[in-house]
């Protein structure tokens, strides 16, 4: 049997002005070997305007990182749509995916080559035409000189969350998915990265979309913030809305009555099941 490549879509006239990133009702859900199914993410809705900030925030296994999976269209989602610059996601994703870029901690660089070779490497595989020159710049901007001659795998935690985000900056992306970016780094780097990003923003006028347990970088650096549960978005709002709504002095307060629902407004609900999981029956 002759495998013919599939052909190419022609795509239609973006509208300029759209959201950076649209999700509408979207879902996932994982089969379980017992026949039914985890409900990761459960038909979540919401905006980020272009050049945007906004933090995506939930305790372990609220569906941040299933959310972003899908929004790269690495994983596909079991219902719901994503826009990504005006783009239907699921039927133009190649024309999107140059102007865009992630960075995650659960996704490691080739082990065996150098940091400088994986950087080259990718900067080939999303057509920059000056490689060296962008991977020389980032390498000097993110600090990464030190490192270029060595294995990645033989990197630091640290080390390691430096490089992805140099290789997620490559293509200067102007929608940003970033998880948990300065998981692993000290405070000084932790510092250094978020100023990085601050500047990146208001340099470039890039969309970013972050996930983090660091309510510090969120309050710092995003002004929308959404707060996952379940699989569910069960609050959001600008982070100086929040503080007043649940009448709390820190985000990190309004996470933890959040989390624990101890609120009766703001959209949590008391009578969930404990956090993680949301488990159906076979469909
Ligand atoms: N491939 C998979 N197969 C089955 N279940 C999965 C799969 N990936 C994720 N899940 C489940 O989906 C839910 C959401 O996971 P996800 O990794 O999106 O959460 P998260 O908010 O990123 O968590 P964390 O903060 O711990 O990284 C969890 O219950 C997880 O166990």
């Amino acid at each position: 049997m002759t495998h013919r490549p599939p052909i190419a879509q022609p795509v239609p006239p973006t509208d300029p002005h759209s959201d950076a990133i649209r999700v509408d009702a979207l879902t996932k859900r994982f089969p379980t070997p017992g026949g039914g199914a985890v409900t990761a993410v459960d038909a979540v809705s919401f905006r980020v305007a272009r050049g945007g900030v906004t933090g995506l925030l939930g305790g372990n296994g609220a569906g941040k990182t299933t959310t972003i999976s899908m929004l790269l269209g690495v994983l596909l989602p079991t219902s719901g749509r994503v826009e990504i610059l005006g783009v239907d996601m699921a039927r133009h994703r190649h024309a999107v995916l140059a102007r865009m870029n992630f960075s995650s901690p659960y996704v490691e660089l080739p082990h065996r080559l150098t940091v400088q070779e994986n950087l080259t490497v990718y900067g080939h595989l999303y057509g920059l035409t000056c490689v060296k020159k962008r991977v020389q710049e980032l390498a000097e901007q993110l600090d990464l000189a030190r490192f270029l001659n060595r294995p990645s795998g033989g990197l630091s935690a640290g080390q390691k969350t430096r490089v992805a985000l140099a290789k997620a900056l490559l293509n200067e992306p102007e929608v940003l998915l970033l998880d948990e970016p300065t998981a692993s780094l000290d405070p000084d780097t932790a510092d250094w990265i978020r100023r990085y990003l601050e500047e990146y923003r208001a340099r470039t006028g890039a969309t970013i979309l972050l996930a983090s347990h660091n309510m510090l970088e969120v309050e710092r650096l995003c002004d929308d913030v959404l707060v996952m549960r379940q699989g569910r978005i069960v609050d959001h709002g600008a982070p100086l809305d929040l503080l007043a709504r649940y009448g709390r002095a820190t985000l990190e307060e309004v996470f933890l009555d959040i989390a624990r629902a101890r609120v009766d407004g703001g959209g949590a609900d008391k009578n969930e099941m404990a956090q993680g999981e949301t488990v159906d029956a076979a469909e």
